[in-house]
């Protein structure tokens, strides 16, 4: 298996607890690594792997039309977007609200899971 990484990836979200955190979105940050078919690096066919410019596309879409209380329950959507849609067999996100608490950089979740229960890898570097 090859993995794909998107890093420092902004993206407009609706997400918090606070009235204010419903009322407007606000800019998240994702780092985002899955797995792909060795397939598409020996075939060097798009057809063969997964666009990262199609999911970056779609997460965009999908968390400008939902709002999510938890940093958790979004990245959970985001994950389950890469294995349904895109069929990824493993991923692992990092997702963060960028200086939304006085004296904090970033705040967030890291993820980590395989579909259908399927074992993940040694965490790539
Ligand atoms: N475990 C979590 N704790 C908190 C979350 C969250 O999503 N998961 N969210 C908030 C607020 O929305 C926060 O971002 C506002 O400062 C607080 N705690």
């Amino acid at each position: 298996m090859d993995f794909i990484f998107i890093e420092e990836l902004r993206v407009r979200a609706w997400v918090g607890i606070y009235p204010r955190e419903k009322a407007a979105p606000q800019m998240v940050e994702l780092n985002l690594t899955f797995g792909v078919p060795d397939a598409a690096a020996e075939h060097d066919d798009i057809a063969d792997t997964i666009n990262y410019a199609e999911v970056i596309e779609r997460i965009r879409a999908e968390l400008a039309e939902r709002h999510f209380n938890l940093i958790e329950t979004l990245g959970e959507f985001v994950v389950n977007l890469l294995f349904e849609e895109f069929g990824a067999p493993w991923v692992k996100i990092r997702i963060a609200k960028i200086g939304v608490m006085q004296g904090v950089r970033r705040v967030g979740v890291y993820i980590q899971r395989g579909r259908n229960g399927y074992s993940p890898p040694p965490t790539p570097a």
